[in-house]
């Protein structure tokens, strides 16, 4: 019988959005924004030697038509890449308007975003008064901090050490729909964190904010560091999706990472949560263990939030040469009956301006049921292969 194990590669773009030109990064359009393809354009050219070396080494997925998909959304060949497919593969296109993690999820889970979300505009304050006196008086404090867009490490290092003096939480949002909050897990508590960002949730829900975002750090002033105690609390999907649909055929369903926040468990039977490097362990074990009928989805988060926002090339690299190897021993586990689909949410590009996620078309490669070309497909796409695999019926 059959089993599906669909992964994303958060924010592993390959440029090409028809619509790149309406997403930003400050006042700079995304138009030419490619994640993939500038990584290994910056790899071939010896400009991405930190920890790695060379061609961007992908062979694995490469072989299923990563390079193929790369070059059909944008036109992008690179060295390293672009061997004959033997998978299904293709580049997928985003309807739904938001370059974040939910709105690409959600899509490719079956269900394109039906509404605008709500963005903070590019200014200090960023946030209404009414909102940050909600945010102060829930924290129980005499203010905020922040009140801007920011990168979540770069806004520590700034606001840190007053936040340990003052006790006021640091509250910043970006070029998606999120309202975060940092505070130091010994100073502020960590539980008092979730609480406030537990709390908030339904205001900001309300207003079409998609997540409120803890993001707890700790360690002394000059060496700050985040935890991987952070939590999302996301809007709930509005229809069914992919997850339910598998679930109420009677299939059982994994979450691996952030899947569990990003569908408030809707449709999940089990979560499994950790760094990535955990995360690949509870992928093998699945592939090893996961029932007939079930699906296995898996995020892996640390590219788009370890090197993508930080714009870091070669790190990026790295984790993409560590993912591909891992991904070789997947393949090499699976069964009869088995499909893998990898596939992205949005892209990062980190040889782009600014910090913020880049609007881009994402690679769909599959394995387990023969070699194709899917050709130029939706996000949404992704949800009837594996539901078809599964043999779920897609309502709608
Ligand atoms: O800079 P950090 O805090 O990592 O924040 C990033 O993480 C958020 C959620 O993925 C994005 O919207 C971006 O702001
Ligand atoms: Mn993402
Ligand atoms: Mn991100």
């Amino acid at each position: 019988m059959a089993r599906a194990f669909l992964v994303v590669m958060d924010s592993v773009g390959i440029g090409g959005a028809p619509d790149a030109g309406n997403f930003f990064n400050g006042t700079l359009p995304d138009t030419g924004a490619n994640t993939l393809g500038h990584i290994a354009q910056a790899c071939a050219a010896e400009q991405a030697e930190e920890g790695r070396s060379g061609p961007l080494h992908m062979p694995n997925l490469d072989r299923l038509g990563l390079g193929a998909a790369l070059k059909l959304a944008s036109g992008v060949e690179a060295a390293g890449l672009g061997a004959a497919p033997q998978g299904r593969w293709g580049a997928a296109t985003e309807v739904s308007q938001g370059k974040d993690t939910p709105s690409g999820h959600w899509e490719l889970a079956g269900l394109p975003v039906p509404w605008a979300w709500h963005y903070f505009p590019d200014e200090t304050p960023a946030f209404p008064a009414e909102l940050s006196a909600e945010v102060a008086r829930l924290a129980g404090t005499e203010g905020i901090l922040g009140n801007c867009h920011a990168s979540g490490t770069a806004v520590i290092e700034e606001l840190g050490a007053e936040h340990c003096e003052s006790g006021w939480p640091i509250c910043y949002t970006s070029a998606d729909s999120v309202f975060q909050i940092a505070a130091h897990e010994e100073v502020f508590g960590l539980d008092r964190l979730l609480k406030l960002c537990e709390d908030l949730a339904p205001r900001l829900h309300e207003m079409k904010v998609g997540r409120v975002i803890a993001r707890p750090f700790t360690g002394e002033a000059g060496a700050f560091e985040r935890t991987p105690n952070r939590r999302d609390f996301a809007i709930m999907p509005p229809k069914p999706v992919l997850t339910n649909w598998v679930q109420n055929a009677g299939g059982r369903v994994y979450a691996v990472g952030k899947i569990g926040d990003i569908f408030s468990m809707q449709g999940i039977d089990e979560l499994r949560k950790g760094p990535d490097a955990k995360l690949m362990e509870h992928l093998h074990n699945l592939v090893a263990t996961a029932e007939d009928g079930s699906l296995t989805f898996a995020n892996f988060v640390e590219f788009d939030s370890n090197f993508g926002h930080r714009r870091d090339v070669s790190g990026y690299a790295r984790a993409l040469e560590w993912f591909d190897a891992e991904i070789g021993k997947v393949i090499g586990a699976m069964r009869e009956g088995d499909m893998l689909v990898v596939t992205a949410d949005h892209g990062n590009d980190p040889t782009w301006a600014g910090s913020d996620h880049t609007r881009e078309r994402v690679p769909v490669v599959v394995t387990g049921t023969g070699a194709g070309e899917l050709g130029q497909i939706g996000f949404a796409d992704v949800a009837t292969l594996v539901a078809r695999h599964l043999g779920v019926e897609v309502p709608g």
